[in-house]
């Protein structure tokens, strides 16, 4: 896989005038969802640049990461010209990212594309790594591919329009990259004034956040062993992603996995030996910013038949990612049915639901 341009803006207009000079191209399409149409694009609409680029636009959030809005970008593409020397520019949060980033894989079996992530997820996580993809069958991610954007161009002015929901969605994928990497990354996590953000002391914890996930990726791009522990908390996490969705009540993904990081504390914990005063401290962390998942033990069967189509399976076992300790991570680590359901009544018994 190419080696990916992740940029932490000083001026957005500079890097990404760069961005597009390093992807020469006949025609520019610019893709944003109903609300980055409205928050985020008006600021690019004065790059001279971009002043002849195609919009398009899909509905916005998860319920829309489908075939049926990817077929939308597809015709859009294919209607409005673009060739296979047209370039992408995905506009948006990791929905956008993520089937933008698809599209552009898919389209003429393959065009160039440029992030510009304007969430906190989409900016510490799901625009970098080249995993990009929709939601099929009820199930996260199920059909994708890894392609990586030519550049990603973070300009983290972009967050002070996101709602509290949404800030602590990202803020999710934080705390896992504190967990994988080391102490001091995941106490900063802890100890951070999310009542009152200072946003250049966030900017600088972005960058060091999104240095953690790029440090994996270039070691593992197509996740055959360590990307797995970009994972941590998403064997459940995703598992409740999907039952939320079945059942109609769709969660944020980093709601979820922080719920999934609960479980999976609790499993390193059993199996690896994590700190409980660590893991206790995390989940505390979790219970008072996330509020808990609710389901009873009616829906284990659901969640573990979830649970089964995570993609770091082998032949029918549940794999999870663990941790013996902060920044030592254990991948391939499975658990039976009976420890998975011990997992959900711990969960259930410290989150009070
Ligand atoms: N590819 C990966 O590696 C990866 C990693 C993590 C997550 N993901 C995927 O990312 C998706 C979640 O991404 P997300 O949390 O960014 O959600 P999202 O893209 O749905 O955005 C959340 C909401 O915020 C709005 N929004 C976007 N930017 C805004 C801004 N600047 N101000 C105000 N509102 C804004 C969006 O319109 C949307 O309503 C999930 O599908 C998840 O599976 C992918
Ligand atoms: O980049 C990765 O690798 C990750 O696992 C990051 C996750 O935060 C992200 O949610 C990813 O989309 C999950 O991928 P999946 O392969 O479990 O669908
Ligand atoms: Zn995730």
């Amino acid at each position: 896989m190419s080696k990916q341009e992740v940029i932490l803006c000083e001026s957005l207009e500079t890097s990404l005038g760069r961005a597009i000079e390093r992807c020469p191209h006949d025609k520019l399409f610019i893709l944003t969802d109903e609300h980055t149409q409205r928050l985020c694009l008006p600021s690019l609409k004065e790059v001279s640049f971009l002043k002849d680029a195609v919009e398009i636009n899909i509905g916005a959030e998860d319920v829309h990461k489908t075939l049926e809005t990817l077929a939308s970008v597809w015709m859009a593409l294919s209607q409005q010209g673009a060739t296979r020397h047209s370039l992408l520019i995905n506009l948006g949060g990791g929905m956008v990212t993520d089937l933008g980033g698809f599209a552009a894989a898919t389209f003429k079996r393959g065009i160039a594309y440029i992030n510009i992530p304007t969430t906190l997820l989409a900016m510490v996580d799901a625009s970098v790594g080249g995993k990009t993809g929709i939601n099929f069958n009820g199930l996260k991610n199920e059909i994708g591919a890894f392609a990586p954007a030519d550049s990603v161009l973070i300009e983290t002015e972009f967050l002070r329009s996101l709602d509290a929901h949404n800030f602590f969605s990202g803020y999710a994928e934080m705390l896992k990259h504190g967990l994988i990497s080391n102490t001091a990354h995941w106490v900063e996590l802890l100890d951070f004034d999310t009542d009152n953000i200072d946003y250049a002391a966030l900017k600088d914890m972005v960058g060091r956040s999104v240095q953690v996930k790029e440090d994996i990726v270039e070691q593992d791009p197509f996740e055959h062993g360590i990307r797995k522990a970009l994972n941590l908390g998403h064997t459940a996490g995703h598992a409740f992603e999907s039952l939320a969705l079945a059942e109609n009540r769709p969660v944020l993904h980093g709601y979820a996995v922080a719920w999934g990081i609960v479980c999976e504390l609790y499993l390193s914990h059993l199996k690896a030996g994590f700190p409980k005063d660590k893991m206790r401290q995390t989940i505390q962390f979790i219970k008072e910013n996330y509020g808990s998942f609710a389901f009873d033990c009616k829906q284990y069967e659901q969640l573990y038949a979830f649970m089964q189509h995570d993609k770091k399976n082998t032949s029918g076992t549940v794999n999870f990612t663990l941790l013996k300790e902060i920044g030592d991570i254990c991948i391939n680590q499975t658990a039976d049915k009976d420890t998975i359901f011990e997992m959900l009544d711990f969960y259930r018994e410290c989150m009070g639901v």
